[in-house]
């Protein structure tokens, strides 16, 4: 493995059969070469791996980080595991039981969203996928706690103990990221407060098997709404488009490794320094097309009241002269973009305006 934290990219090549409940995941598929980052290295504060981060933070905004290493990480495995278990139980509810769980009406992205409910393109396609949000606030008695299926109601304990670890993970990179954007101490971690009301969740998904007959993907282009995603994926089928190039790849999921990706926020703070990479979920490749996908995320957000600008930090690139910056509090954005490609709220759907930073962060050369 590559020590050298300017080298983007080391290849991953993992044969036997990572998951062996699952058909393999095929070797001829181009996979995205991430870093790959040990938890219990940036715990301990090694330099190289501190190093190691802040370069994938800049570079592609997306890495794995190997969590089987220290307790942290495998009690968020042991935790993942069991909600992997809650979620295909949640998602048997019948449907018109789980529509009772969709409060998009009044306006909240907690709760469930049905498949085919939003667009995935400028050309009005619909996604394949179901959601279930549930909110970092519920479940810590922060706010009043939305209605919910008899299954979570039983799991509050364990969603609470995945997302107090997900939280440490997050509140971990950011310290890192924040001493080497030159911020002042503390910045970063403070605008995510675990007890503070903020747009964080966990979310559920699930993608029915794809008829080959159907080639849309299953959730389409996007960069992530918050700071920091913990992504748990075990079938492939999530793409990244990569820097420089704009190819496709595939992310390949390994035992033991959480992916972890920054969000608009993150681009926000640092005037696009660090990067909030596009990516989307595909039909699974080679054989895994023939399973019925399920994932499990942790997003952070910025609390609800933090206004998404640069920080001031040594390290952080400065505005051009003249640029003013929108006033969006994190709360609104995220709102802006959970709910603004939606088809069923009765509302006009303008697939631009609730984009995200994407244009920074793409840095595609034509
Ligand atoms: O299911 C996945 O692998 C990725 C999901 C994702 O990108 C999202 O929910 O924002
Ligand atoms: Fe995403």
């Amino acid at each position: 493995m590559s020590q050298n934290p300017n080298q983007m990219s080391e290849i991953i090549t993992e044969n036997e059969n990572d998951f062996p409940d699952l058909p393999p995941f095929p070797n001829d598929v181009p996979t995205a070469p991430l870093l790959q980052l040990s938890l219990q290295k940036l715990l301990a504060g090694d330099a190289t791996e501190l190093d190691r981060l802040f370069q994938a933070s800049v570079d592609i905004g997306f890495f794995y980080l190997d969590i089987r290493d220290c307790d942290l990480g495998t009690s968020l495995q042991k935790d993942a595991d069991s909600l992997f278990d809650v979620g295909k139980t949640l998602f048997e509810l019948s449907l018109e039981e789980k529509k009772k769980y969709d409060f998009s009406a009044q306006n909240s992205y907690f709760g469930y969203k049905g498949q085919g409910v939003s667009v995935v393109d400028k050309a009005g396609n619909l996604d394949r996928n179901e959601f279930y949000n549930a909110s970092k606030d519920d479940i810590f008695d922060i706010s009043d706690p939305l209605p919910a299926p008899e299954i979570l109601q039983a799991n509050r304990p364990l969603l609470k103990s995945f997302m107090t670890s997900s939280h440490q993970i997050v509140t971990l990179l950011l310290g890192i990221l924040n001493t080497k954007l030159g911020l002042k101490p503390n910045t970063l971690p403070s605008l995510h407060r675990l007890t503070s009301k903020s747009g964080d969740q966990v979310r559920w998904i699930k993608a029915p098997v794809q008829p080959i007959s159907d080639s849309r993907v299953a959730l389409g282009q996007h960069t992530d709404f918050g700071s920091v995603t913990v992504l748990l994926n075990r079938v492939g089928g999530l793409q990244v488009q990569m820097p420089i190039t704009g190819e496709w790849v595939y992310v390949r999921p390994l035992p033991g490794r959480a992916i972890i990706n920054l969000g608009d926020a993150m681009v926000k703070f640092t005037n696009g320094l660090l990067r909030s990479n596009i990516h989307r979920v595909n039909a699974p490749p080679g054989l895994q097309a023939g399973v019925t996908r399920y994932s499990l995320v942790y997003f952070a957000r910025p609390e609800d009241d933090i206004v998404l600008r640069r920080l001031d930090g040594e390290g952080i690139p400065g505005l051009k002269s003249g640029e003013v910056e929108e006033e969006i509090c994190s709360k609104e954005w995220i709102i802006r973009r959970a709910l603004g490609r939606r088809v069923d709220l009765g509302r006009e759907i303008d697939y631009e305006k609730s984009a995200g930073t994407e244009e920074m962060s793409r840095r595609i050369k034509a």
